[in-house]
């Protein structure tokens, strides 16, 4: 069996990640593609439990480690009991952010820095990095705006965050954009959602010839 293919969708607040997702779904189902659909933080019930935490609105007291630290606790058990057994059985994972928005959230937005944030996720993941990472770009006034205007879901602890930290955030991708050249590749999440899905669609088409 040969293994599958790890995607993994990344961008700031509103970029429009798991509504692409949703079509992405859909589109390579009709084309035959084995797929599994998951998230960060979260994905399985141990995951989703650590997510609650580091999102309630509340902890307004966490410190920047403790809220990195946990992040890479969900994602190691989100790895191993969900993500690696799907590769091993030959899918394509499409993954609802993973070890980047550690990078741009906590390792430059927060300050922690990037290469600190790395090294304790790669005790979490090992080389276990995504095949493909497709980087939804906004401006995140358009981006929270979207989300407070138009969805329905919960403001968490991070989006109420300053707008000086999404534009960090937007600012750390960028960073990593130009560090991993090969692995990440940016769409415009500005343009209309046909467009960005097409750009994201092909992305993942030619990755998989
Ligand atoms: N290209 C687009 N143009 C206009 N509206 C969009 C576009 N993409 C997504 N939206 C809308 O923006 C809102 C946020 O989209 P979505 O939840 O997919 O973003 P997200 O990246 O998953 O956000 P977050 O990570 O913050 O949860 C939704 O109401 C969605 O319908
Ligand atoms: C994986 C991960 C996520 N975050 C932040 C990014 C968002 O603000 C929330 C997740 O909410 P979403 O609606 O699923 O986008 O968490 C982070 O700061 N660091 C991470 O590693």
């Amino acid at each position: 069996m040969n293994r599958g293919m790890f995607i993994s969708l990344e961008g700031p607040e509103g970029a429009g990640k798991t509504t692409i997702i949703s079509m992405l779904m859909t589109e390579l189902k009709l084309r035959g593609y084995q797929v599994l659909q998951t998230r960060e933080p979260g994905g399985i019930e141990i995951a989703e439990k650590i997510r609650n935490v580091i999102l309630d609105k509340s902890h307004t007291a966490m410190d920047p480690r403790t809220e990195a630290l946990l992040y890479a606790a969900a994602r190691r058990q989100h790895l191993v009991e969900k993500v690696d057994p799907a590769l091993e059985s030959g899918k394509i994972v499409l993954c609802d952010r993973f070890i980047d928005s550690s990078l741009a959230y906590q390792g430059h937005a927060r300050g922690l820095g990037i290469d600190d944030v790395y090294s304790i996720n790669q005790f979490a993941i090992g080389d276990q990095m995504p095949d493909l990472t497709i980087y939804f770009d906004i401006d995140p006034v358009i981006g929270l705006n979207r989300i407070n205007q138009h969805d329905n879901r919960e403001v968490n602890r991070l989006d109420l965050e300053d707008i000086q930290f999404h534009y960090k955030v937007r600012e750390g991708y960028e960073l990593l954009l130009k560090r991993f050249p090969d692995r990440m590749k940016k769409i415009d999440a500005a343009d209309p959602l046909e467009v960005v899905f097409s750009k994201a669609k092909d992305l993942i088409l030619s990755s998989l010839k």
